[in-house]
């Protein structure tokens, strides 16, 4: 765990290879806001990330979420997701669904997909299973504006805790 003056002190090449993920396979996030530093605290940093998120086109926004791996997807199946989101989906219990649930997931991911041409992002580690599948149908049903704006939302909790596991969280500084 890095504390924020080490984190200050990062010169580009290794503030990319520790925070290059956050946002996942969005290496992009991380070079754009190395420019902002100081960063007060890692919760400052979260935020030049989320302003730069939401600072992107509606195009741009979608290739954020179109680089998100589908929850208990192929790359699951074939071990090849980046270590963050294994950890996450195994936390959300998604590694032990029943068959009749990984079916329902399957099916339901491909008809969101078909819907919007963007894959559901949700932050697994702060839902379990059960809530997983019960907000993809429930999801199904909003508008692709709607989506675009939830995924995005996600994108951005899942930012936050991917960042709290490298930075420690120093209260004292806020
Ligand atoms: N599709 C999707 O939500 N994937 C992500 N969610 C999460 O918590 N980690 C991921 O990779």
């Amino acid at each position: 765990m890095l504390n924020i003056s080490l984190v200050n002190e990062l010169n580009y090449e290794d503030f990319i290879s520790r925070f290059g993920n956050v946002v996942e396979h969005c290496s992009i996030c991380a070079a754009a806001i190395w420019r902002n530093r100081p960063f007060r605290d890692v919760r400052h940093l979260h935020q030049e990330i989320c302003s730069f998120l939401d600072l992107l086109p509606d195009t741009g926004k979608e290739g954020v979420l179109r680089l998100h791996p589908d929850l208990a997807g192929r790359l699951a199946e074939l071990g090849s997701l980046t270590q963050e989101s294994t950890a996450e989906q195994k936390a959300a219990g998604l590694d032990t669904m029943t068959p009749g649930e990984k079916q329902l997931l399957r099916e339901t991911n491909i008809k969101y997909r078909e819907k919007f041409g963007f894959p559901f992002v949700i932050c697994a580690r702060q839902n379990k299973k059960e809530a997983i599948l019960k907000g993809i149908v429930e999801r199904l049903e909003h508008s692709a504006a709607e989506e675009l704006n939830i995924g995005i939302e996600e994108v951005k909790k899942i930012c936050l805790l991917r960042l709290l596991s490298i930075v420690i969280d120093d209260k004292s500084h806020m």
